[in-house]
């Protein structure tokens, strides 16, 4: 009996040795690839309902492409000389209101024939959307046609998809040194949903005046090690906030974070009068019904623009099922593959290879530790 306990002992330990060689192989940093967020990739992802698998689809309503003689897959024909492309700046109700290409707003209806392709999402248009619509009357118009989407912020309800904005390029995770104090746990959170919205997250660590830089070098290395953008700001004393201007130009970007991290002080910081516009945006969302669903996007004095609804502000995860939660983790997606069960959830399991890089020092234990918090569904 003892001999073959021994012999097992060594078939293990032979087996982890082989594994880490493997993971150092595989250079984790190497897989991070900042491609991903390609906005031509317009693709979204979306659950297969009940079975906890997911496929990557295109999510395309009213391909402008296409021509009306085929119902089938959403594609409807449009006169684009009789018609202007926009950006849907927000939805209410049944009417959108879309910036034309000179940056006049025109109040939109739905063309009918979009609206009875409305399968899969519960509404055809959304704020974020790219459409061709046809103009009538006074700065009203008919949309005739809505694009492909990429980076959609979405959540399920009865089964369905509500998308609250599409077309989002990146999300920037505030957060802030001190007052409230730093919260990895909570930008994991963000990380995660980002990654799996396929929207590209941005670290934005405020109120570096309130603490000594050398306490932030250690999660600083954490994230830009998995290529991650990191910026540390001070809104008060403006250090740091041309290159998180930079980062704004051209782009449509969510801000989030806690409350007291300082995400109007740098939106004024950035531009003025931006913060004055977002919240006279917020305060009338409070007196609607949809206070957490209606998104609005605030045009930038530098092209893009930023957008902002009190639900995103503070959002918690949507739609992440515990299967999914190692693959949103950069550090944590290229071990997988390693781990002797293929269900390996990485918590209690034996020969688990997220469990041996924690402990051989590949994977930083905090990171193990926020993962195992997210997919257990432990509120931050
Ligand atoms: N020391 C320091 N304080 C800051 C900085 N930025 C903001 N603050 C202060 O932090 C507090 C909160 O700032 P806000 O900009 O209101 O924070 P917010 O994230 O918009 O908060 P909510 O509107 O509640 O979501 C204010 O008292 C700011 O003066 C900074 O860079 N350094
Ligand atoms: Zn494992």
């Amino acid at each position: 009996m003892a001999k073959k306990g021994k012999g097992q002992q060594k078939r293990r330990v032979e087996f982890r040795k082989n594994r880490t060689q493997k993971v150092r192989q595989a250079d984790i940093t190497k897989q991070f690839n900042r491609d991903e967020f390609d906005a031509d990739k317009a693709v979204s992802r979306e659950r297969i309902s009940g079975k906890g698998e997911l496929t990557r689809k295109r999510t395309i309503v009213g391909h402008e492409e296409a021509t009306d003689d085929d119902p089938d897959n959403f594609t409807v024909h449009v006169d684009k000389d009789a018609c202007l492309q926009g950006r849907v700046l927000r939805v209410q109700g049944l009417v959108s209101e879309v910036e034309a290409p000179d940056k006049s707003v025109y109040q939109c209806a739905t063309r009918r024939l979009l609206k009875t392709m409305s399968t899969d999402v519960r509404h055809v248009v959304a704020a974020g959307d790219h459409v061709w619509f046809r103009p009538s009357g006074e700065r009203e118009g008919i949309i005739e046609s809505v694009g492909p989407r990429y980076g959609v912020l979405s959540r399920t309800s009865r089964g369905r998809q509500h998308v609250i904005v599409a077309n989002v390029d990146q999300l920037i995770i505030v957060s802030s040194a001190g007052e409230p104090g730093l919260k990895p746990n909570l930008i994991d959170r963000y990380l995660v949903t980002a990654e799996s919205a396929g929207i590209r997250p941005i670290i934005c660590i405020n109120k570096v005046d309130l603490v000594d830089p050398v306490q932030l070098q250690t999660i600083v290395g954490v994230y830009g090690g998995m290529g991650y953008d990191v910026h540390l700001v001070s809104a008060i004393e403006e250090t740091g906030i041309d290159r998180l201007r930079q980062s704004l130009i051209g782009k449509d970007t969510v801000l989030s974070g806690q409350s007291g991290v300082g995400k109007s002080s740098l939106l004024n910081a950035i531009e003025p009068g931006l913060n004055l516009r977002v919240n006279a945006v917020s305060r009338e969302n409070d007196k609607g019904k949809h206070t957490t669903t209606t998104a609005t996007l605030i045009p930038l004095a530098t092209e893009g623009h930023v957008i902002d609804t009190p639900g995103i502000r503070q959002f918690q995860l949507w739609d992440i099922i515990p299967e999914e939660v190692a693959g949103l983790f950069r550090d944590i997606r290229p071990l997988v593959n390693h781990c002797r069960f293929p269900n390996c959830t990485h918590t209690h399991e034996a020969d688990c290879a997220v469990k041996d890089a924690v402990a051989d020092g590949i994977l930083d234990t905090r990171r193990y530790e926020s993962y195992c918090q997210i997919h257990a569904g432990d509120a931050a």
